[in-house]
């Protein structure tokens, strides 16, 4: 089975068409025509097509692959940790819970769940992973890993030969991870960029180590390989779908799971739509929910994309199915199409950048002092860019007005978006907040685990259009982790992410409220009673 496209409800403009099928754009990309998008891209897309060939180009790794997961395993080794965010976790975590192998993803700086990653050192090995090497999250991390191993009595030697690393060659962590022994460097193709390397050993090395078959994920891709550079062929129409609600008013694609055996695809989906689209004051906002059937699932500025299901009649919906490497290599295709009907460079990220350089103002200038608008139960409230002006905030139902007043600041045909700075997985009850809220309001809500998030829909918070309200939520921290040979800890960290995030949303007027939860478990809960 490959990839399929299936459509109910959809008009798709002839202009799109044209600008498609007319220019032969499935062919043009196909042959890596860097021209796609535009002189404005072309430098940066001349260096970024390279994942067109990784289904092929990928494929001497896996050998060595399952040499390197033997020998791991005869010494014991049989835990992996994932520490990497964004483009470089999110495709290894899908594939390994899509094959129900077991792999640690750490992709935060929240001081409880990275130390909630620090067990069962003696038969641990991490794979370190950031295509560019300088990702502050992944860094803080393999500090703390190091520490971790030193204290439990390995010396320098063996340390080294806990690590694993995946970076572009040339990084700064090709250098670290060589100076540091580690026992094997994988240096990736530098033509391919941090969203679109699902298939590269951004991908692969993590997944095949945690005992995944990355053979069958490269085979399912190159299968669907073989057609993309036919015309109507069913990347392209899936592009041509998005591009075409993007045309016609549906500017969200909301992205729901039709019953497939893939588990987690549309967080996946959703960075590389994101990052991909997000820009230039426009963009494609990915939406995941719960189910097709879910509170906010169909609504008249989104088109419902239904991943390893049918189109939901009736309609505008589309259905995808397919084998997982597929999935991957057909979305990233889809996406670039996509990219040149909006006339966004999908190979850039402009907008990163700001609140990872708020963070380390901050970092160094240390935290700003905001006292709380009110402190309601477990939740202390505030509202940096005056969201709460003039609103009472009464003990009984503050919580409440707060939350309606940000869903009342909803832009028409914007979007709210929840960004959790908290554990996913000791505070995942915070995930129901995106339901929870939905069905107070007719407006997309997107719901992010941070600093995760800052790597995928942050790119489109910020550099997309300013139709977004925010709910920022941060949570007390028990107990801190330090951050080895830096003055701050993870608990810093991640509060001067938060901060930067904030700065960043509050320079562009955005609606914000902050909602700090002095007691994670009760404040969550305080929330969602709230909501009812
Ligand atoms: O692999 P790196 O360099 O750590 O970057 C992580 C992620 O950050 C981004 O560069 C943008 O936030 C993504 O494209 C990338 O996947």
């Amino acid at each position: 089975m490959t990839f399929a496209f299936g459509c109910t409800g959809l008009d798709v403009p002839e202009p799109v068409r044209t600008q498609l099928a007319g220019d032969d754009v499935a062919a043009r990309l196909v042959a890596e025509d860097p021209t796609l998008w535009g002189p404005e891209a072309e430098r940066e897309a001349s260096v970024r097509l390279g994942w067109l060939d990784l289904p092929a180009t990928s494929r001497p790794l896996v050998a060595r692959l399952a040499e390197l997961r033997a020998e791991l395993q005869f010494e014991g080794l049989d835990r992996v940790v994932l520490c990497g965010v964004g483009g470089s976790s999110l495709a290894p975590e899908v594939v390994c819970r899509t094959a129900g192998v077991p792999l640690v993803v750490l992709d935060t700086t929240d001081p409880h769940q990275v130390a909630a990653a620090m067990t069962d050192l003696d038969r641990t090995v991490v794979v370190l992973s950031a295509e560019s090497g300088g990702t502050v999250e992944t860094d803080s991390q393999r500090r703390a890993f190091i520490q971790a191993f030193a204290d439990a009595g390995l010396d320098e030697k063996q340390i080294g030969a806990r690590f694993v690393v995946v970076t572009d060659p040339g990084s700064p962590l090709a250098e670290t991870g060589a100076a540091m022994g580690a026992r094997e460097v994988f240096l990736a193709d530098p033509h391919v960029g941090g969203r679109y390397s699902a298939l590269s050993a951004f991908g692969l090395v993590p997944a095949a180590l945690a005992g995944a078959d990355v053979g069958a994920l490269l085979e399912e891709a190159a299968e669907l390989a073989e057609h993309l550079a036919e015309p109507g062929n069913a990347a392209l129409e899936l592009g041509v779908a998005m591009s075409a609600g993007f045309r016609t008013g549906r500017d969200k694609v909301t992205l729901a799971d039709g019953g497939s055996p893939i588990t987690g695809f549309g967080d996946w989906a959703e960075q590389l739509v994101a990052g991909s689209t997000g820009k230039d004051g426009r963009g494609l906002l990915p939406v995941v929910v719960e189910s097709p059937d879910a509170p906010g699932a169909t609504a008249p500025d989104a088109l419902l994309v239904v991943v390893g299901g049918d189109p939901v009649e009736p309609g505008p919906s589309v259905g995808v199915t397919g084998p997982l490497g597929a999935q991957f290599l057909g979305w990233e295709y889809a996406t670039a199409v996509a990219g040149r009907v909006l006339g966004t460079n999908p190979f850039d990220q402009p907008d990163v950048v700001e609140t990872e350089e708020n963070t380390r103002r901050l970092l160094d200038a240390g935290p700003p002092v905001e006292p709380p608008m009110a402190t309601i139960g477990a939740v202390e409230l505030r509202a940096p860019g005056g969201l709460l002006e003039g609103v009472d905030l009464p003990q009984h139902d503050g919580v409440t007005l707060a939350l309606q007043a940000l869903l009342a600041a909803v832009p028409p045909r914007g979007y709210l978006a929840v960004m959790a700075y908290l554990d996913r997985w000791a505070d995942a009850r915070a995930g129901e907040l995106r339901a929870a809220l939905a069905r107070h309001t007719g407006h997309a809500v997107t719901f992010g685990w941070a600093p995760r998030s800052l790597h995928a829909t942050g790119q489109y918070h910020k550099g997309g259009p300013r139709t977004g309200a925010f709910l920022q939520l941060t949570g007390a921290v028990a107990a801190d982790l330090p951050v080895p040979d830096q003055p701050y800890g993870f608990a810093t960290l991640q509060a001067a992410q938060a901060a930067g995030d904030r700065q960043a949303l509050v320079v562009r007027q955005r609606p914000l409220l902050h909602l700090h939860l002095t007691d994670r478990a009760a404040g969550t809960g305080q929330l969602l009673d709230a909501l009812g």
